[in-house]
């Protein structure tokens, strides 16, 4: 008969727990994002140790009659959380548990261009997509509609485009992913010093069409090519024309073609 208390057997159901319980890591993450935690405690790179009670005056939480509002006890609850994740660091005084902002948690703070990873948290966590996720299984019993359009009736970036809120937040999560991603790279990578007509395959805003151009004037055009809905709504970039389509129809033709998914570039 199996050993129902070897300890292999406790690992594996405290794991299974763990599992089941891991939705509170990222929750926890858009809740230190909504309450504007990271910022708080970097305070212009300032970033000395402080209790939930000191950082809770930073988050403007007031009442209507002036007082501070917010849970302590809470919010230590989530810096906690977020501290073994890497988030934060803990501190412990002889004034209690204090926190600090690690290099994870740096991500989140608002940079001079007004950008971080924060809206990225919360594009990923918005209604519609939490919706989608308890229906994963679907995707197996199902297969001819993802769980989104079940949950949501269309597809993600058809919602987006007739929603502004939604396209507004997928355009400014990707600007706060895609600028310093674009700075690290163009550090290293001379590739289109010989560039002139080059195009942006799902370049949403134009942020890295606009990074290219700066630094290789040699590219006299740009094409920012993404859905309708979402040039519409892109700011006007200097060399760069702004055009909609769908990428699964045709794209238009340059010297080069560049493609950037996440982490991921093409460029042919
Ligand atoms: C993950 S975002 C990447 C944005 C940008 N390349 C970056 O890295 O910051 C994917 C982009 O593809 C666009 N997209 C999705 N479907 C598309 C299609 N069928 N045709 C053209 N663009 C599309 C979206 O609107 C969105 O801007």
């Amino acid at each position: 008969m199996e050993n129902g208390s070897s300890e292999s057997r406790n690992k594996a159901r405290l794991a299974i727990m763990e599992l089941a319980n891991m939705i509170s890591v990222p929750m926890s993450l858009n809740a230190a994002v909504r309450l504007g935690i990271a910022d708080a405690i970097w305070n212009d790179g300032d970033n000395s140790p402080l209790s939930a009670a000191e950082i809770l005056p930073r988050l403007h939480l007031t009442y209507q009659n002036g007082t501070i509002g917010g849970d302590p006890e809470n919010l230590q609850r989530i810096l906690r959380m977020l501290t073994s994740y890497g988030v934060f660091s803990e501190h412990l005084t002889n004034a209690g548990r204090k926190y600090s902002i690690t290099d994870v948690g740096k991500t989140l703070v608002t940079d001079s261009d007004g950008l971080s990873y924060a809206a990225y948290v919360l594009q990923h966590h918005q209604e519609a997509l939490m919706r989608a996720w308890p229906l994963v299984h679907t995707a197996v019993v199902e297969p001819e509609t993802e769980p989104y359009v079940k949950a949501n009736g269309e597809a993600a970036y058809a919602q987006y485009g007739k929603c502004e809120e939604m396209n507004g937040l997928m355009q400014k999560a990707m600007s706060g992913v895609s600028v310093p991603f674009m700075k690290a790279i163009l550090d290293g990578y001379d590739g289109f010093k010989y560039v002139e007509h080059l195009v942006d395959v799902g370049g949403s805003a134009g942020d890295c069409l606009r990074m290219i151009i700066k630094q290789f004037p040699n590219v006299r055009q740009g094409i920012n090519f993404d859905l309708p809905e979402v040039v519409a709504k892109a700011p006007k970039i200097p060399g760069v024309t702004h055009m909609g389509g769908d990428m699964f129809q045709s794209v238009p033709s340059g010297d080069a073609i560049f493609m950037k998914v996440c982490g991921n570039i093409v460029v042919t």
